[in-house]
């Protein structure tokens, strides 16, 4: 985020002013000053202007999508207030808005908006608790979807390609209808995974479901099942935790860390689910391709039915470039919305048409970025190395899952672009943002300065430091005078800035990766000493054919790069 508020008490002196002011000016932010009044600048402004936009929906006057439309196109503003709304979370927004109400009661901008309060109450949310990162259990009510399954609706609303990008975007594994499975089958604690661009996944009016999202610790749960050889996967992740074997090694590196199993209860059926770290975790914009590598996508003990299924998908791209896409995902810079690609669009591509879909997910439609094309480069010859070696295992319909979030992807051409300004006339156009002006989704974890002062201060009255600052206590005092249940506001503030500072790190602090290349999806790997001679024998030459076409793919966009 471009903008640093600074908050300027009765009580600051000029030297810590300044102090502040030069700081925020080094770290190459743009700092405005603000008195010490609830909310500051941002969340002030953005509270009530959201609650706005959402009792114009509860109306009648205009739908979701067009609100957010109005707004992007005739106010300039990067998202909507509904899609900045699900971006922050509901649960944050509703009690940064029950919060304002309390320190001005009779005040009508800061009035509970019932249509949140009422699908809010059949979500059953969780207290808030360990910080999550994008709150995908909050969404908004599509006019169609029911109370009990809004929860990614608003998510697909917003996100469904646009009828412009039909001819590409087609059927995806999303269920665009906006239904998913029905939130009370979930138990509780978990949610559907809104991020899921392939594979397995919810069908409505059916058992199946797809990959959930705990709540408590942001892994990702993959189903098991006979269906899925979730046995075949468990043994490989558990004994890959386990080897020393120094040729097996390097592997662990291109996994997602395992986390074990997990079994739930859904419906009246009992699942084993994997449990896996979450590469998408942190990232507010992320961009996913799933691509699936090898001509050969069935194993050895496939029937003839499945091995013609098989061998009867993605053909012109398996059998030309030796991967093929099922599924991706790209947040687009230039109009600011997500752009979703299924396995339908994927079964059409071809080698030519594979190298414009990849370029697409990486946003190289101004250009191809070289930090983003070089870290994953980086991480695939170091997959592609590991084959040309390896000759325990077998990758059967394994995946190379590549994420990375535009969100930082926007940061970095912006620094570029001030770094070396011609040789990045175009960043932006980078997502309509006009350089220098704070724009909703730069604040868009609102309330990031909603509590910080508070924060700050401590968890609890009784936690805090014998010695306060004098305007701590005056702080304390205002606050106690306008709630009654003061030490749990300051715990419940205390935790709303931990989850919102969790957004801004996650998508902001430099250190953090914000490119991930993983290889997933082992539900039909072999160790060689399962295999036969024949099939044993040698590397794993389905694999490496794949790899290879895919690196020298990404080597020919590095040199578009240069
Ligand atoms: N560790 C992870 N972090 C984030 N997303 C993940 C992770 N693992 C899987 N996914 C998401 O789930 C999708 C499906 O994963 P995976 O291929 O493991 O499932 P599957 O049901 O076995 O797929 P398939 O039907 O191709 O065999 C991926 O495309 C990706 O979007
Ligand atoms: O790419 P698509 O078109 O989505 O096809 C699916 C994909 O090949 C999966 O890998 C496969 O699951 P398995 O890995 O379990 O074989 C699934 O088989 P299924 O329908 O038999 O589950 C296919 O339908």
């Amino acid at each position: 985020m471009k903008l640093v508020e600074i908050i300027r008490t009765s009580d600051t002196s000029d030297e810590t002013y300044k102090i502040c002011l030069n700081f925020g000016e080094k770290l190459g932010k743009t700092c405005i000053t603000c008195k010490d009044t609830f909310g500051f600048v941002v969340n002030r402004l953005i509270i009530p202007y959201t609650a706005e936009a959402m009792r114009m929906h509860e109306r009648g006057d205009a739908s979701i999508k067009d609100i957010d439309i109005a707004m992007k196109l005739g106010a300039g503003y990067p998202m909507g207030p509904f899609e900045l709304s699900d971006l922050v979370g509901l649960d944050t927004f509703i009690r940064a808005l029950a919060a304002f109400e309390r320190c001005e009661p009779n005040n009508p901008l800061f009035k509970p908006v019932q249509l949140i309060q009422k699908y809010m109450s059949n979500l059953k949310l969780p207290p808030i608790q360990k910080p999550t990162q994008r709150r995908s259990y909050a969404g908004f009510p599509t006019a169609q979807a029911s109370a009990a399954n809004f929860a990614n609706s608003f998510q697909l609303l917003v996100t469904a390609p646009s009828s412009s990008s039909s001819s590409t975007s087609s059927a995806t594994p999303y269920n665009t209808s906006g239904e998913t499975m029905a939130n009370d089958k979930i138990p509780k604690g978990y949610v559907n995974m809104t991020h899921q661009v392939a594979g397995h996944t919810v069908h409505v009016g059916t058992d199946e479901i797809g990959l959930l999202k705990s709540i408590d610790d942001g892994s990702v749960l993959k189903p098991g099942g006979s269906q899925w050889c979730a046995a075949r996967e468990i043994k490989f992740y558990e004994q890959l935790l386990t080897s020393t074997d120094p040729a097996v090694l390097p592997l662990k590196e291109f996994v997602p860390e395992y986390r074990g199993t997990q079994t739930l209860t859904i419906g009246n059926k009992t699942i084993n689910f994997i449990k896996l770290q979450d590469l998408t975790h942190g990232m507010l914009e992320p961009c996913i391709i799933d691509i699936k590598i090898g001509r050969q996508t069935w194993d050895p003990l496939a029937t003839d039915a499945k091995k013609e299924a098989e061998a009867s998908k993605y053909q012109q791209c398996k059998t030309t470039v030796g991967f093929c896409i099922p599924g991706f995902q790209t947040y687009h810079l230039i109009s600011n919305t997500y752009k979703k690609f299924g396995r339908d669009y994927g079964k059409k591509l071809n080698q030519n048409t594979v190298t414009d879909a990849l370029k697409m997910f990486l946003n190289g439609d101004s250009g191809l970025n070289r930090q983003l094309v070089t870290s994953i480069l980086t991480s695939l010859w170091a997959i592609q190395s590991w084959m040309r070696k390896q000759k325990n295992y077998r990758f059967y319909s394994t995946s190379i899952l590549i994420v990375y979030d535009a969100r930082k992807l926007r940061q970095v051409i912006e620094s570029q672009r001030r770094q070396s300004p011609k040789s990045f006339p175009s960043a932006l156009e980078v997502g309509n943002r006009k350089s220098g002006g704070a724009s909703p989704t730069d604040l868009s974890p609102t309330g990031n300065n909603l509590n910080r002062t508070l924060s700050d201060d401590g968890d609890t009255l009784s936690e805090l430091p014998k010695s306060l600052p004098k305007q701590v206590y005056k702080k304390i005092q205002r606050s106690r005078s306008s709630t009654n249940n003061y030490e749990q506001e300051m715990r419940n503030m205390r935790n709303n800035y931990h989850q919102m500072l969790d957004d801004l790190v996650g998508a902001y602090d430099g250190k953090k990766e914000w490119v991930f290349v993983k290889m997933i999806d082992f539900a039909h790997t072999f160790n060689t000493n399962e295999l036969n001679e024949t099939q044993a024998n040698g590397l794993d030459l389905n694999y490496l054919d794949g790899i290879e076409h895919l690196c020298s793919i990404f080597e020919e966009f590095l040199k578009m790069c240069e």
